[in-house]
């Protein structure tokens, strides 16, 4: 198989941690273990673009044993673990991808995948999809689908399809129930902690965490963060949202009083600009500052470099912006998405993205099966409910059936007072 990696010698140690997770991810193992006799994928080819670690190439596995070639590269230029890539290159899966690609190599590996000619696309945050459109037309006619992982890239894919650019027909992975309300919210919410604990070694009791957006992740964030002892202060836009995050029991304000007070500053927006330099201008010495929502362009690194008399590295994943004033900014992971791009960061617990990894199983069988036309479309409710009857089954938890009169009454317009 070719393959692309850092270094093909960690593949033992990569090995270890596969099938650690595969002992979490009940879900997708029972669904490899139909893939395997029944093969839904002879025959074709599937190109990933995902964040590159032990779970992922699990889910590489997967569809390796429902009968695909698979090929895979990172969706992140940081959040790839090189032992998991060389354990999946030695399994079979074509691999491109190493920690600490820059921008250049990021997108060779992404045409590497292409050069595979996938008919199947699997993507997150919408890279691949976007490039083949722009500079691999020659692949769109051989492509029958793919299926988009996150919030910001089915925005993307949406505003494509409203222009008529999407050429195929897209499953918004995101958008099952089985994905972001546990994903976006207990997955970002524990591994956004995980990981800027695990980078800082800093007490997150007694802090002021202001977390920007309130969506699905900066619900899950504001909640842990209380949970772990922090007074939380939430910044929206969306007015409803807002609403809701100050009767959830936070304060709401604008980004540029929150900065005054912030210890910690989380953005999960999926915005760009979202605090830049009034706000750096404004914000409290020592805050420091991670993104988990997409890309790097949440918090504006670039206006702290301008504005900042001195920069240096502190240590992995840790940069201080000196402010002429003197005050002391730090920076997480270049400011690109916290949970997966530090070192320390994991990613989502195995536990959720054995659903997440579940629904893109899936949603790429419903592709293959029903072959629609180009569009952007969400998963058919079965598909979401069949993922949650397998967790909870696999969790061993039992509920309620509606009774034929239950069934009736819920159905039923005339009966009253
Ligand atoms: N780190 C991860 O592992 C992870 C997991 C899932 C999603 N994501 C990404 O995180 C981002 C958020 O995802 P989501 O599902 O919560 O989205 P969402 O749409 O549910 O929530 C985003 C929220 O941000 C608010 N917002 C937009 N601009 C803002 C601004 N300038 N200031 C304050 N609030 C603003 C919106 O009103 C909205 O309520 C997306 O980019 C998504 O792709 C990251
Ligand atoms: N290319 C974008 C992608 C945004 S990642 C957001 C997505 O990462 C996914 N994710 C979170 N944790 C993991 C993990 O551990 N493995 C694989 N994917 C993950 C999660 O499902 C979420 O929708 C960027 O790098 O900024």
């Amino acid at each position: 198989m070719p393959y692309k990696v850092k270094d093909i010698s960690l593949a033992p140690q990569g090995e270890k941690k596969i099938r650690w997770v595969q002992e979490h991810m009940p879900v997708l193992e029972r669904i490899k273990s139909d893939f395997s006799e029944e093969k839904p994928f002879k025959g074709v080819t599937i190109g990933s673009c995902l964040h590159l670690e032990p779970k992922t190439i699990n889910l590489g596995l997967t569809l390796q044993a429902g009968g695909a070639e698979v090929a895979m590269t990172g969706c992140n230029p940081l959040s790839t673990q090189d032992d998991a890539t060389a354990a999946g290159a030695k399994m079979g899966l074509n691999m491109y991808g190493w920690r600490g690609e820059t921008n250049e190599e990021y997108y060779e590996n992404i045409h590497r995948v292409l050069d595979h000619e996938p008919e199947i696309l699997i993507d997150d945050g919408a890279d691949m999809i976007f490039l083949v459109h722009r500079e691999r037309p020659e692949l769109l006619d051989g492509i029958i689908g793919a299926c988009e992982e996150t919030t910001t890239g089915i925005n993307r894919l949406r505003a494509m399809a409203a222009d008529g650019a999407l050429k195929f027909p897209v499953m918004a992975v995101n958008d099952a129930y089985t994905k972001y309300l546990f994903d976006n919210r207990y997955g970002t919410g524990q591994s956004t902690f995980d990981s800027i604990m695990g980078t800082t070694n800093m007490l997150i009791a007694g802090k002021t965490v202001v977390v920007c957006g309130y969506g699905w992740c900066g619900r899950g964030i504001a909640m842990r963060a209380e949970g772990l002892g922090a007074s939380v202060i939430v910044t929206e836009v969306d007015p409803i949202r807002a609403l809701e995050a100050r009767m959830d029991g936070f304060r709401v304000m604008k980004v540029s009083d929150a900065v005054k007070e912030a210890d910690i500053l989380i953005t999960a927006t999926g915005n760009t600009d979202v605090v830049s330099e009034s706000e750096f201008m404004n914000m409290k010495d020592g805050c420091v500052m991670a993104n988990s929502g997409h890309f790097n362009v949440e918090i504006n690194r670039e206006a702290l470099e301008e504005l900042s008399r001195e920069t240096e590295k502190v240590k992995e994943d840790i940069e201080v912006f000196i402010m002429p004033d003197g005050r002391k900014l730090y920076l997480l992971a270049e400011g690109r998405l916290v949970n997966l791009a530090s070192e320390r960061g994991q990613g989502h617990p195995a536990e959720i993205m054995d659903m997440s990894f579940a629904m893109q199983v899936l949603s790429a069988r419903h592709l293959l099966q029903e072959k629609p036309d180009p569009g952007v479309y969400r998963a058919p409710d079965e598909i979401d409910l069949m993922v949650a009857r397998m967790k909870l089954d696999a969790m061993g938890i039992d509920i309620d059936e509606l009774t034929e009169k239950q069934r009736l009454y819920l159905e039923n317009w005339e009966e009253g007072t």
